[in-house]
């Protein structure tokens, strides 16, 4: 090996310099990759075991393909960390998922080489089929290659777009990044697909020959071209008989090893001489490289900082979890119901249903990642006589805005949704705060929606839902839940009527879910300091507890609401709807997340820059009182 030039990933080199690295050059540029994606996110957090497992495949697209004129879109997004590398953003990687930072996803905004933001699943193939739709419009020539992991393929909007690219002959290549892992392990008959592809022997020849017949040609440059153009004929022999993606008009090559730099960029450049869709099929190891990610790759999907030696996390959290109560809840409620079963759409561990998965295998739906399928089938489960609980994080539960709809609300199936992840996220920004819930859900006729504000209150919400006999949809946030008991005296009452806290005779708050504690806790500091301020725990936003809300109107001076919702649609603004309709008049301020895409960051800095935060609703009572 010659002198080798150094390459300091901290800065703007790529991704030119690429094109003239020699393989040894490349090869070592993977270990430095690794190691400073390893110290990067140990000490942000974020996502690494898949980023680790597309160091290879990275290098080789951006070697192939001329991006920003060719156009990258990464699917989820959340493994684009060696990309952003490449293209000059290493030097922002301390700054990762902090607030003012550097996004964890693709961001438009961020790069011209971010074609695509995106964050939600499966949508890859779709913007890709667009993208390259305008530029044929458009009369032009580059490449558009979408990067689909195996677990985002799962996602039915990923088997439309197929579907439409197979048969709109638009050229575009659909790289399948297949590691075997969604979060966790990969499951359903397209992984099955997937896997038999990859123990094809037919296939295992076409592979031979195609190497056989690229021998001799150079990895870079006009010649390489030039060969690929020869080998035409070569790609007839990738096809599998039998493929489905060959069945749906696209043409299929690969398997090929996803950590070999020289195989995949040869097959991206036989891929890019196709004309018309061609997928990629490409195989790689979630995690590579890191003992202790390979060794648990869905523990290191999504990380807080760690040690780097030894893998564990920096900081431990002492109380529970919202979602290890659901879990622990809902195998008590299995117990005594024999009609329950759980459905999660490939997010068992972060929705707290690991333990009931190993409890009750059979009563244990893991559908993909397909919302609106798990929604439909909940619906379709509750109509045959079961009680479905579908656990979704409040974001993607989006995807299944007509499912709960019409298949859930519209016929009243007791289906109850364990909304898990509702409010501000933090670090995963705008993709996934989980701050439309309650508008998108309160105006579905049928449909309950309840928010606790402890861990408790989640359990006791679970066990009345379970009473009812049609749907009923519990949000609560990330993180661990706050205990309320002594605030209440032990005394929670009726759990889907509101729960007055304190009387006070300036200003009443009403508060929901997170915001209670963060509320008391203002109010506290206030009566403290002499302003007459009380609360009262919201608990039902659908219906509205009408009665103790027109009640407590009556008495107060001033009302303020306090979510974690948007605005538009939400808790405060239906609450204005009832005061104004039964004609109660006082002055009302309503406190919640304004209508916008809010960015990453510490949550804690985003619920204090909004003023959501304890010291903001002091600020803003104070506001409000001595105006
Ligand atoms: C609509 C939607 N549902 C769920 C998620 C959560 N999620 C993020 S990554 C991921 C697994 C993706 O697996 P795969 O596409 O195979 O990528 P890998 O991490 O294995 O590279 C899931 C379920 C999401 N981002 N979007
Ligand atoms: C990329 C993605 O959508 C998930 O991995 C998400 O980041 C998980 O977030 P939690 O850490 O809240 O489970
Ligand atoms: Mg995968």
């Amino acid at each position: 090996m010659g002198e080798r030039r150094k390459i300091t990933l901290s800065t703007g080199d790529f991704p030119e310099d690429l094109k003239h690295m020699s393989n040894d050059e490349l090869d070592l540029l993977t270990y430095e990759i690794r190691d400073f994606l390893i110290e990067h996110v140990s000490k942000t957090g974020g996502h690494l075991a898949s980023n680790l497992g597309v160091v290879e495949l990275t290098i080789a697209l951006h070697t192939v393909f001329d991006s920003p004129r060719d156009k990258i879109i990464w699917d989820v997004g959340h493994q684009s960390y060696v990309h952003k590398i490449l293209t000059g953003r290493g030097d922002k990687f301390s700054s990762l998922r902090q607030y003012g930072g550097m996004s964890g996803f693709p961001k438009r905004e961020e790069s011209p080489h971010d074609c695509f933001d995106t964050g939600h699943s499966s949508n890859s193939i779709s913007a890709a089929a667009g993208i390259a739709a305008a530029r044929d419009f458009q009369g032009e020539n580059f490449d558009v290659v979408a990067v689909i992991g195996d677990g985002a393929l799962t996602g039915g909007l990923a088997f439309e777009a197929l579907n439409n690219a197979g048969a709109s002959k638009s050229k575009m290549i659909i790289i399948i990044n297949d590691n075997g892992m969604s979060i966790s392990q990969n499951i359903g008959g397209l992984s099955q697909h997937l896997s038999n592809l990859r123990m094809s022997s037919t296939y295992l020849d076409i592979k031979k020959q195609i190497k056989k017949a690229l021998k001799g040609i150079p990895r870079v440059g006009e010649s390489l071209y030039a060969g690929v153009e020869h080998l035409r004929d070569s790609i007839k022999y990738a096809v599998v008989e039998g493929a489905l993606f060959e069945e749906l008009g696209l043409k299929y090559m690969g398997p090929f090893d996803g950590h070999n730099i020289e195989d995949l960029t040869t097959a991206l450049m036989l891929a890019r001489n196709v004309e018309g869709p061609v997928v990629l099929h490409v195989l790689t190891k979630k995690g590579k490289g890191y003992k202790n990610s390979e060794n648990s790759p869905d523990k290191f999907h999504g990380v807080a900082p760690f040690n780097p030696t030894t893998g564990l996390p920096l900081s431990t959290e002492d109380g529970f979890s919202y979602s290890q109560i659901f879990g622990n809840k809902l195998i008590q409620l299995a117990a005594r119901e024999e009609r329950l079963v759980a459905i999660s759409a490939a997010m068992i561990h972060g929705t707290g249903l690991s333990k009931f998965a190993a409890r009750y295998p059979q009563r244990m739906f893991d559908v993909g990642i397909a919302e609106g399928h798990a929604v439909s089938f909940a619906a379709g489960i509750a109509a045959g006589g079961y009680r479905p609980v579908v656990a979704i994080y409040s974001t993607f539960l989006q995807r299944a805005y007509d499912q709960m709809m019409i298949d859930v609300c519209m016929q009243n199936l007791p289906v109850i949704f364990a909304i898990d992840r509702a409010g501000n996220v933090g670090a995963d920004g705008e993709t996934h705060h989980g701050v439309f819930d309650l508008s998108y859900l309160s105006h579905m006729p049928n449909m309950k929606v309840l928010a606790p504000a402890d861990g408790t209150e989640l359990a006791l919400m679970l066990d009345y839902a379970l009473t009812l006999n049609g749907p009923c949809a519990i949000r609560y946030p990330r993180g661990e839940a706050p205990d309320l008991t002594t605030v209440y005296q032990e005394d929670y009452g009726p759990i889907n009527r509101s729960k007055v806290i304190f009387f006070g005779e300036e200003l009443m708050i009403l508060a929901v879910g997170k915001m209670v504690s963060v509320a008391y806790e203002a109010c506290v500091r206030l009566r403290q300091q002499g302003v007459s301020v009380g609360l009262v725990n919201v608990r039902s936003i659908c219906p509205l507890d009408e009665e103790a809300i027109l009640q407590i109107a009556k008495q107060a001076k001033r009302l303020m609401t306090v979510e974690d919702n948007v605005l538009q649609g939400g808790f405060g603004q239906q609450a204005a709807g009832l005061l104004s309709r039964e004609e109660v008049l006082l002055p009302c301020r309503h406190v919640a997340w304004p209508n916008v895409f809010v960015e990453h960051g510490d949550d804690r800095e985003l619920f204090g820059k909004y003023k959501l935060d304890v010291d903001g609703i002091c600020e803003r009572v104070r506001d409000f009182i001595e105006r």
